[in-house]
């Protein structure tokens, strides 16, 4: 059950957004990002986000093996590996705006004995089937995977989040994430498709025609959230999506990243009706999945840049935002106040 945002917070924060020393609207895009900061903390005036919270949901996907993408499996254990040692574009990021960052291996097709065992404590299985051939992973998987999820959210809340983040690694998961769009909202393959890490027009016919046996396949069961994740999700969008559900349900607002974490939000409204309202996106990607999905959750993106990296870099770029936004709403006067 998901409790709206604070209708009260919001009206009293759009009447003092009203009364700023501005021209009206003039703060445009960023008085609504107030209205909505203020709407999800309960406040007229909160604090800007100062305990942002990003988890790296990673795994593997079959498809990945199918012609899908412009890179091998093999960089998404190089990618972990790089998320540990604070390297990857995202990393930086965070350091910059000083937002914790965690890595998970959901469902990475590979071990990591030398590192520490927590970055696999919530793994479901190694990689997933191809999704156009068979299941992506059995209901209980999923069912495991959604739990996981829940709880990494809890932890998270535990350590003290006022805004979570959800980013992804996966060769092959822009595949997954837009066919979980298409599923989702009834969309065809070619309405949905992207090239992702940058293929080619010869492999981006190949992932057209891979969604369009996937969606096929699917059937009917997309209209179900679990089936629709067992068929054509994996363990790391699962978990992701279930990851945004209990933010929602718990009162803790979450900044959206590119296609994939905008595909497990869209999975997160099907599961738990009424998430929307508690989140925000952070940018726009160049995956027409992500501008699809993200205006049917009633979502304008924040940052424009062409970002495609993924990782919840777009998301953690879009940070001070929300921060400028808190801040001009609360220590502004008011145009009455100096005239
Ligand atoms: O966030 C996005 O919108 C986005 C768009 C294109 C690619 N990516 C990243 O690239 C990887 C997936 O791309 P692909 O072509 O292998 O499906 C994965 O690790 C994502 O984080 C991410
Ligand atoms: C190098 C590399 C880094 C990434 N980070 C997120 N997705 C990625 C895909 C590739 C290929």
């Amino acid at each position: 059950m998901i409790t709206p945002p604070s209708p009260d917070a919001q009206a009293a924060a759009r009447n003092r957004l009203a009364a700023l020393a501005i021209p009206t609207g003039a703060l445009g895009r960023l008085g609504e990002l107030a209205v909505w900061w203020s709407s999800v903390r309960g406040e007229t005036t909160p604090a800007p986000p100062a305990h942002v919270r990003a988890v790296v949901f990673a795994g593997d996907h079959g498809v990945a093996a199918h012609g899908v993408s412009a890179y091998p499996s093999a960089v998404t254990a190089a990618m972990v590996r790089g998320f540990v040692a604070g390297v990857a574009g995202v990393s930086v990021l965070a350091r910059q705006h000083d937002v914790s960052l965690r890595v998970l291996d959901l469902g990475v097709d590979a071990d990591f004995p030398d590192l520490d065992p927590a970055l696999g404590a919530y793994k479901i299985r190694r990689g997933t089937e191809p999704i156009h051939l068979k299941d992506a992973m059995t209901v209980d998987e999923t069912h495991r995977a959604i739990e996981a999820g829940r709880q990494i959210a809890a932890e998270e809340i535990a350590a003290g989040a006022d805004l979570l983040i959800g980013g992804d690694m996966g060769i092959g998961n822009t595949t997954t994430a837009v066919a979980l769009i298409a599923g989702a909202l009834g969309l065809p393959a070619e309405d949905v498709v992207g090239r992702g890490t940058g293929i080619d027009d010869q492999a981006l016919a190949v992932k057209t025609d891979v969604l369009a046996t996937a969606l096929q396949r699917a059937g009917d069961r997309v209209a179900d959230p679990v089936e629709l994740l067992a068929a054509l999700g994996s363990p790391d969008l699962a978990a992701q999506a279930a990851f945004i559900s209990a933010a929602a349900e718990a009162g803790v607002p979450v900044l959206l990243d590119g296609v994939i974490s905008v595909a497990a939000a869209t999975v997160a409204e099907r599961l738990t009706p009424g998430v929307a309202p508690w989140l925000a996106a952070g940018h726009r990607s160049t995956e027409q999945a992500q501008w699809r999905a993200l205006e049917a959750l009633g979502l304008a993106p924040l940052v424009d840049f062409d970002l495609r990296l993924g990782e919840g870099s777009g998301a953690v770029a879009a940070v001070p935002m929300v921060r400028s936004a808190a801040l001009l709403l609360a220590q502004m006067a008011r145009l009455d106040e100096l005239l």
